[in-house]
């Protein structure tokens, strides 16, 4: 179950050179033909085999959405054929499949038993989908007064309420916060896993290599390689390498600062931070990110930075240690590390110690949104593990990573601070 075939799929849309001769041809059918064909996407042939996860890339208007739409049968094709075999849960368009009057609870009936749910599993799903799409009272409002990242929440949520044979998402859509974005890609994967076959657009080259086991690429409406992530990233980036204006990355940068005041900071007796943390013997009490002494939500790509954990111990520990991790926004991990591993120890702690703990790095990551997952352990067994975890909060902090206006322009996922030279052999 769960395959994919597309052999020779072609589409074409009329061109009309103007309004009237859409009309003239329509009244005199059978006289002469007033229009043009625009072929979108020609002869494209592949197969994706049971349990399989393909990523599509290609540039803008490069066909990948027509040719998703084809697939899961929205848009008819010009030439060609399609072959599904499984049951299609898929991610395309925003909106897609949702009536604006009707309320999100309302929405979620029709659009299930659309997928061939019945209303009694529906029923039983409720719960679990209104957790997931996390939109609280919005769920029993009309589907108009969403906005485009509610409306994205609860169509991921609908549609991978059970787990499908194949899995269509065109990751446009990961709109919405670094939190719901980590969750989708979560269950992605885990339906993989569990031999979910995946189709996958994506611009993000991290995304496909994470995630998919082959890629194909388009270009001008033709399929011009059907290879390893690895070579079909390489030829994508070939085709998309363009140089930044400074002025766009300097606006980044500073819509980014700007959007610093709204993201919550973790305050001493959060109460997120209480539900999370298990061991009554520590609790934490903050965690920042420090930059030039002062607390930072936005840090510029290359900053030298200090993860600050403050912790306070109600038990007496032998070997406390703290550690942390940063995820990207598909939850893969970025970087991570612990005191332990950095060949450093806290020392043995009292009831009532207070306990600042200081990770000073580089930020060197590209530029994007992060989370923090911070680990409190004891007892170091050999150099890497632990005789007991304490605490685990996971994506505890979100941050941002902008781009360096005066930096030059890079890709991939680290700034590995490259310094040209050059050295003639010059001929006399
Ligand atoms: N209904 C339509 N009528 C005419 N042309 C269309 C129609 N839908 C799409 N096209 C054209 O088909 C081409 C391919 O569009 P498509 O949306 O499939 O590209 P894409 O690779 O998904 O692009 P993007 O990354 O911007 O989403 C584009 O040039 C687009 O303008």
């Amino acid at each position: 179950m769960g395959s994919i075939s597309v052999s020779n799929l072609g589409k074409a849309y009329k061109q009309y050179p103007t309004r009237w001769s859409r009309l003239l041809e329509w009244i005199t059918p059978g006289h002469k033909r007033h229009h043009t064909l625009r072929w979108v996407l020609q002869d494209v042939s592949f197969s994706v085999e049971p349990g399989e996860s393909v990523g599509i890339v290609g540039v803008n208007g490069a066909g990948k959405s027509t040719l998703l739409k084809m697939i899961t049968g929205t848009t008819q094709p010009t030439t060609g054929s399609v072959h599904v075999n499984g049951r299609v849960a898929a991610l395309l368009e925003l909106g897609m499949g949702f009536h604006p009057d009707f309320t999100g609870r309302q929405n979620v009936f029709m659009a299930g038993q659309l997928q061939g749910l019945t209303v009694d599993q529906l029923t039983e799903l409720m719960p679990g989908i209104e957790r997931f799409a996390d939109i609280g009272d919005y769920i029993d409002q009309p589907v108009r007064t969403y906005s485009s990242g509610m409306q994205v929440r609860l169509a991921f949520a609908v549609a991978t309420a059970v787990r499908p044979d194949i899995l269509i998402v065109d990751e446009a859509l990961a709109v919405g916060d670094i939190f719901f974005q980590q969750k989708c890609f979560e269950r992605i994967r885990s339906y993989r896993e569990q031999g979910t076959t995946l189709l996958f657009v994506s611009h993000s080259a991290g995304a496909i290599y994470a995630l998919c086991d082959r890629a194909l690429l388009l270009s001008g409406g033709r399929l011009v390689l059907n290879d390893s992530p690895q070579i079909v990233i390489d030829h994508y980036n070939a085709l998309t390498t363009t140089v930044r204006p400074r002025q766009e990355v300097a606006q980044e940068i500073a819509e980014a600062d700007e959007a610093d005041v709204d993201v919550p900071l973790l305050q001493p007796g959060n109460d997120d931070v209480q539900a999370v943390w298990r061991h009554p013997g520590v609790r934490v009490r903050s965690i920042s990110i420090l930059h030039e002494m002062e607390i930072v939500n936005v840090v510029t790509c290359g900053d030298r930075v200090t993860l600050r954990v403050d912790l306070a111990f109600a038990h007496e520990f032998d070997d406390p240690h703290v550690g942390f991790r940063i995820h990207d926004n598909r939850g893969e991990p970025v970087f991570m590390t612990n005191s332990l591993c950095m060949k450093r120890t806290i020392g043995a702690v009292k009831p009532g110690d207070r306990v600042t703990a200081d990770f000073e790095f580089q930020a060197n990551i590209a530029p994007g949104e992060y989370t923090l997952t911070v680990g409190i352990a004891n007892g170091a067994v050999g150099d890497r593990d632990f005789r007991e975890q304490l605490a685990r909060l996971m994506h505890i902090r979100a941050f941002t990573v902008a781009s360096d206006p005066t930096g030059i322009v890079w890709g991939g996922h680290t700034y590995v601070h490259p310094i040209f030279g050059v050295h003639y052999a010059r001929s006399v």
